[in-house]
C-alpha cells in the first residue's frame, strides 16, 4: 500500500475521550448533557444507526432517549412529539433520524427542531449561519471529515479541495467547511462533465455520492488525500464510493470503509449534544 490509513475508530477514541472530560465536568456542576433520537419506521441501517447512537450516549453518561414510531406515523404527531422535546429541560439535543418516510415533510420536521436543540446542524437557521460564519451546530458527517483530516496532520489552507457530492447533509457542508479553512473548492456532482479531469486535480479528495466503488484508481492523482465518506451494502458486505484496493495505491492518506467517517458521525453527534449542554 503507497498511502497511510485514516483510521476513523482510532481518532473517533481520542475524540471521544475529550468529550468524556467535558461531561464529567457538567455533572460536577449538576448538569447531565441529554439527547432524544427520533426514529419513524423500520428501516434496518436506521435502526443500527439509533442503537450505536443510544449505546454511546449510555457510555459517555449523557442521558438518551429513543423514540421508536411506527411507519404510519403522521406529521402532525411527529411535530408534536418535536415539540414536546424542545420545551423538555431534560433534552438539549433532538435528532430526527433520515431518511423519512415520505409522507412525511423532512423539510417541515426539520424547522420545527429549536435550532438551540438542533445537534443534527440541518435547521434553516443552523445551515445559514454555518454558510455565513456565525455561530451554528455544524452537521455530524462533514465535522467529523474536517476533525479527521487535522487530527491527521493534513492543512487544507490553499489546497484544492473537490467535493464529489452535493448533498445538504454532506456535499454543501464540508465544501462550507473546507472554504472556511482556506481551502480552494470544486463541487463536483452526477451532471459534472470530465469528472476524473476534476478529481485528478485535487489535492484532497471528499466522496460523498451514494454509489459503490465509483472513484478508481485512474480518477485520483498521485499523494491524494482521499475521503470516503460512502457507505453502500454490497453482497460482500459494506464499501465505499471509493475503489479501496486500487486508490489506496495511488493516494496519500485514505479512509477505509467501514471504519473511517463513520465512526465519527457519532462522535460529533456527542460533541454536539455537550455543546448544547454547556452552552445552557
Ligand atoms: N439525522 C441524521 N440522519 C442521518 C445521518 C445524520 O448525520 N443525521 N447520517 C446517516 C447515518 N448515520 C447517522 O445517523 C451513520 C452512518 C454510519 C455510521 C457508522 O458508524 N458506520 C460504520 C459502519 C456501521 C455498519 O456496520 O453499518 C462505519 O462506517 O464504520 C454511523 C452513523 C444517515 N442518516
Amino acid at each position: 500500500m503507497a498511502g497511510t490509513l485514516i483510521d476513523g475508530k482510532l481518532i473517533a477514541k481520542k475524540v471521544r475521550g475529550d468529550i468524556q472530560k467535558r461531561v464529567d465536568k457538567l455533572k460536577e456542576k449538576g448538569v447531565t448533557p441529554g439527547l432524544a433520537v427520533v426514529l419513524v419506521g423500520h428501516d434496518p441501517a436506521s435502526q443500527a444507526y439509533v442503537g450505536m447512537k443510544e449505546k454511546t450516549c449510555i457510555k459517555l453518561g449523557i442521558h438518551s432517549e429513543v423514540y421508536r414510531l411506527a411507519e404510519e406515523t403522521t406529521q402532525e404527531e411527529l411535530l408534536g412529539l418535536i415539540t414536546k422535546l424542545n420545551n423538555d429541560p431534560k433534552i438539549n439535543g433532538i435528532l430526527v433520524q433520515l431518511p423519512l418516510p415520505k409522507h412525511i415533510d423532512e423539510g417541515k420536521v426539520l424547522d420545527t427542531i429549536d435550532p438551540e436543540k438542533d445537534v443534527d446542524g440541518f435547521h434553516s437557521i443552523n445551515v445559514g449561519n454555518l454558510v455565513i460564519g456565525k455561530d451554528a451546530f455544524v452537521p455530524c458527517t462533514p465535522y467529523g471529515v474536517i476533525v479527521m483530516l487535522e487530527e491527521s496532520g493534513v492543512e487544507l489552507t490553499g489546497k484544492h479541495v473537490v467535493v464529489v457530492g452535493r448533498s445538504n447533509i454532506v456535499g454543501k457542508p464540508v465544501a462550507t467547511l473546507a472554504l472556511q479553512r482556506h481551502a480552494t473548492v470544486t463541487i463536483a456532482h452526477s451532471r459534472t462533465k470530465n469528472l476524473p479531469e476534476i478529481t485528478r486535480q485535487a489535492d484532497i479528495l471528499i466522496v460523498a455520492v451514494g454509489r459503490a466503488n465509483m472513484i478508481t484508481k485512474e480518477m485520483v492523482r498521485e499523494g491524494t488525500v482521499v475521503i470516503d465518506v460512502g457507505i453502500n451494502r454490497v453482497e460482500t458486505g459494506l464499501v465505499g464510493d471509493v475503489d479501496f484496493e486500487g486508490v489506496k495505491e495511488v493516494a496519500a492518506q485514505i479512509t477505509p470503509v467501514p471504519g473511517g467517517v463513520g465512526p465519527m458521525t457519532i462522535t460529533m453527534l456527542m460533541h454536539n449534544t455537550v455543546l448544547s449542554a454547556e452552552r445552557r
